[in-house]
């Protein structure tokens, strides 16, 4: 079977990335390349849309498909709880469709994040650094959130209470922000891709875990499978570990 494939946000880092991954994939075939401003009607050719735009689009974006009866991926940063409850309210009377958002689609992106939320029940301590170029719209990354949130999960589930830190910051910023209860640091250079620290802290030792994406073709497999596996998965999914077998 041949997926017909729509790309929003074709002319960018990203999009362009998806549309030569898309072109040189067996099993799909393109019908749309669409960017800011283009008519959305070559989309009613498409089963499933890959949307890389911008925090500020993809909302409209998704509503626009969800209406429309079309499969989504996404692998836009910035969604709240707020946005992916309203999300949900979308497709509830749309039992067959489905959306993937994956904040990172690279495969040791995904397993640092799943080591990260094995670790997190170990130790009391953690931080997360996160390195991008310095073109990126949004800040904390996506993939920091989500590092944050599983951190966080893990530690609840397993009854760990954020180790003692006895700073006080004489300038705001200096501890970066926390994200339930997890302290995240941006740092944006140009020269970088997407690049992720996880660091633990216990008595007399510390483990990172670190992810580097190097180029964006990092992202391509993971993209390709979210195509292929929205199809026969309804409703909302978010993050990649809950797709792949891992
Ligand atoms: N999940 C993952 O694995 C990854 C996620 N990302 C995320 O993907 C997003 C895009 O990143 P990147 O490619 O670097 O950004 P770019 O700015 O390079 O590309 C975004 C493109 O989307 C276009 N665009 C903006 N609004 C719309 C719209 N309403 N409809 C269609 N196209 C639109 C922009 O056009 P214009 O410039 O004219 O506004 C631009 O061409 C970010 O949120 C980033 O964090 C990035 C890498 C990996
Ligand atoms: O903007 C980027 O480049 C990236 N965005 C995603 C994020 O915010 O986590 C994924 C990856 O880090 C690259």
């Amino acid at each position: 079977m041949t997926i017909n494939v729509g790309v929003l946000g074709a002319r960018g880092r990203m999009g362009a990335t998806v549309v030569n991954a898309v072109e040189g994939a067996s099993d799909m075939k393109l019908v749309a390349a669409l960017d800011a401003g283009d008519d959305f009607a070559p989309l009613a050719d498409a089963q499933v849309v890959v949307d890389f735009t911008h925090p500020d689009a993809v909302m409209d974006n998704l509503k626009y498909l969800v209406e429309h009866d079309i499969h989504a991926v996404v692998g836009t940063t910035a969604f709240s709880e707020e946005r992916l409850a309203t999300l949900r309210s979308w497709l509830e009377p749309k039992p067959s469709l489905g959306v993937l958002i994956a904040p990172n689609f690279a495969l040791g992106a995904v397993l640092a994040m799943r080591f990260a939320a094995q670790a997190a029940k170990f130790y009391a301590s953690a931080e997360v650094i996160e390195l991008h170029h310095n073109r990126k719209a949004d800040a904390p990354s996506g993939t920091a959130a989500h590092t944050a949130r599983m951190i966080a999960a893990a530690r609840a589930e397993a009854g760990v209470t954020p180790g003692p830190d006895a700073t006080t910051s004489e300038l705001d910023g200096a501890r970066g922000a926390a994200v339930e209860g997890v302290h995240v640091h941006s740092v944006r250079l140009p020269g970088l891709v997407a690049h992720e620290e996880i660091l633990f802290g216990g008595e007399g030792e510390t483990l990172t875990i670190r992810h580097d994406s190097l180029d964006r073709t990092s992202f391509m497999p993971g993209v390709l499978f979210g195509v292929r596996t929205v199809l026969t998965r309804p409703g909302l999914t978010v993050g990649l570990e809950n797709v792949l077998d891992l």
